[in-house]
């Protein structure tokens, strides 16, 4: 079992006017990752920043935190190369809003990125599985992509279960209203890498927050190896 639990918190949900020390501020509680939502207002009803902003970030906060980006963004082919160039690890792109993932999943491993793909809350798993060998993560929306604080949607889960069955090693993110109340559903389906925004971002004890959603999820990984 390759795979370990960690959590990403998304600070979509921080005081974006603090971006840089917020990110610090979260490293500092203990997240494993940076989760990064980058919005164009057409992809989904909300946008949030680009590029210039990642490069900015990674020149503040170092060179160790590693950004996940969430591109929720209608035409991901179009940037891959700046997102490199701005220090992102992993390019997380939207399986409907590609034509050709295959192409794409080759330029972002040219371009030295992780490869991450991202289903809607209405795309089934079976559309995500052809692509399931070629990708470092799958990230399974529990919720409609576009706003921080929506409600969980426990009814993904069967997508977690699923993709845990048939690609065991393989990282499954889930990213949309997971916080203490939610997250013994996603650990026990299977997801591995957690993002988290108004649970923790919100709460006045962050530190303790991510530590109680690694431990539910590092159970869950220890009493699913005991079981095989
Ligand atoms: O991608 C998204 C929303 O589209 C997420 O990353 C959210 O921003 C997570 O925030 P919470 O739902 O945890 O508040
Ligand atoms: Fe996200």
């Amino acid at each position: 079992m390759a795979y370990s639990a960690k959590i990403g918190p998304s600070i979509l949900s921080s005081d974006l006017s603090c971006l840089g020390s917020e990110c610090v501020r979260m490293m500092e509680c203990g997240a494993d990752y940076l989760h990064l939502d980058v919005m164009d207002g057409h992809f989904v009803p909300n946008i949030t920043f680009g590029h210039p902003m990642v490069e900015c970030l990674r020149k503040s906060v170092g060179q160790d935190p590693f950004f996940d980006m969430h591109m929720m963004v209608s035409r991901p082919e179009q940037w891959v190369k700046p997102m490199a160039a701005a220090g992102a690890n992993q390019y997380t792109f939207h399986l409907e809003a590609t034509t050709n993932p295959g192409n794409l999943i080759k330029e972002i491993r040219e371009s030295g990125m992780k490869v991450g793909l991202a289903i809607k809350p209405g795309t089934t798993v079976e559309e995500l599985a052809p692509w399931a060998n070629q990708i470092d993560m799958a990230l399974v929306m529990t919720v409609e992509p576009g706003f921080g604080g929506q409600k969980f949607m426990e009814d993904m889960m069967p997508k977690v279960s699923w993709l845990r069955s048939q690609f065991p090693s393989l990282d499954i993110e889930v990213d949309g209203g997971v916080g203490p109340d939610s997250i013994h559903k996603c650990a026990e389906a299977g997801a591995n890498m957690i993002v988290s925004g108004s649970a923790v971002i919100g709460s006045d004890d962050p530190r303790s927050v991510i530590a109680l959603l690694r431990t539910v999820v590092a159970e869950a990984i220890q009493k699913r190896s005991l079981d095989r």
